[in-house]
């Protein structure tokens, strides 16, 4: 669905997970971007893709900054054609662009904007810079050697799905998944083997998934997928899919045969955990799926009880 071109005209017929993915993946290399240079999440990139973009303290603001010094609501981004104009919102302490306190300015490339104390560089989509912070963004979201998405994209993610609009929640579901005695396998094979293993479940486990599922590698041998749309029930029968698909799977390695298996735990994100839920839990019901399925013997699904 959908061409490769990030047009206002495929933008809506796109899936909104299919859309932040993209927006966040490093694939918007001609979008023009605030790089945060100074303040709590520094290289943190925000891709100015919206003809307005709010600059905040307020969960819902566009790029949200988590300082006090900095209002609700501080400025606005807007784009007029090619070009981005920053408008100060009467915020208590300003807004600061290049160190001159600002209440309209047209942005320049490079420009520096400073709220509260948090300082973003404006780079506009023409800059020579522009490819240099979308590599260096990459670099921050993907894990190295298995090519997909690390933790940290995986829990800005769920930040950004469970901190959505309330009145209308999403439903969701994850799988947290640890491949089965994956220690014995650097123990008799070496630790190259091991590497090989960990990429081939990863490219195995990818080719089952949805293009709007979100796959990342959780820590050393653990994986997470999160499942847009999806109910406990769904994300069950696609974790018993790839638990299925993995067994089945024979890697070579040194002309030896390797064999693995994973244990999965699934949990889902229901309309009711809007209020209360965060991605904390969603993750902790999962992994106590994860570990009940690893001492039930491994190789099987848990689904974490209670949801559906
Ligand atoms: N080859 C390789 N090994 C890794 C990597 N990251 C973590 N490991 C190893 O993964 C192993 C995980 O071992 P454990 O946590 O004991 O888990 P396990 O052996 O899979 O046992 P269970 O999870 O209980 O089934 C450790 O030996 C780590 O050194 C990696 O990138 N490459």
């Amino acid at each position: 669905m959908g061409k490769e071109r990030s047009t206002e005209e495929t933008t809506i017929t796109r899936h909104p997970d299919r859309l932040w993915i993209e927006r966040n993946s490093g694939r918007n290399d001609l979008e023009a971007c605030l790089i945060m240079i100074r303040g709590p999440d520094v290289g943190r990139r925000i891709v100015l893709n919206r003809d307005e973009m709010v600059l905040g303290r307020s969960k819902s603001a566009d790029a949200q900054i988590e300082e006090s010094a900095v209002s609700r609501k501080h400025a606005i981004i807007r784009r007029r054609d090619s070009a981005f104009i920053i408008e100060d919102q009467n915020s208590k302490n300003g807004t600061f662009v290049n160190m001159k306190k600002t209440m309209v300015c047209v942005l320049r490339d490079q420009d520096l904007i400073g709220i509260g104390n948090t300082v973003f560089k404006f780079i506009a989509d023409n800059s020579i810079e522009r490819a240099y912070h979308e590599a260096l963004h990459k670099q921050a979201i993907l894990d190295p050697m298995l090519k997909i998405h690390n933790k940290k994209f995986f829990l800005e993610y769920l930040e950004q799905k469970c901190s959505g609009n309330p009145t209308s929640p999403p439903r969701f579901a994850i799988i947290l998944f640890d491949i089965d005695h994956f220690k014995r396998i650097n123990d008799s094979y070496g630790h190259q083997a091991g590497d090989q293993v960990l990429q081939h479940v990863a490219v195995t486990v990818k080719t089952h998934l949805r293009n709007t599922d979100i796959f990342s590698r959780y820590g050393g041998e653990e994986f997470a997928v999160a499942l847009p749309d999806s109910n406990a029930q769904q994300a069950g029968i696609t974790a018993e899919k790839l638990r299925r698909t993995v067994e089945d799977t024979v890697i070579e390695h040194d002309q030896r045969e390797i064999k693995v298996t994973i244990s999965l735990g699934v949990a889902s994100f229901v309309p009711a955990d809007a209020i209360t839920g965060s991605p904390r839990d969603l993750i902790d019901c999962a992994d106590t799926a994860l570990y009940e399925a690893k001492n039930a013997g491994r190789n099987r699904v848990v689904v974490y009880p209670g949801d559906g």
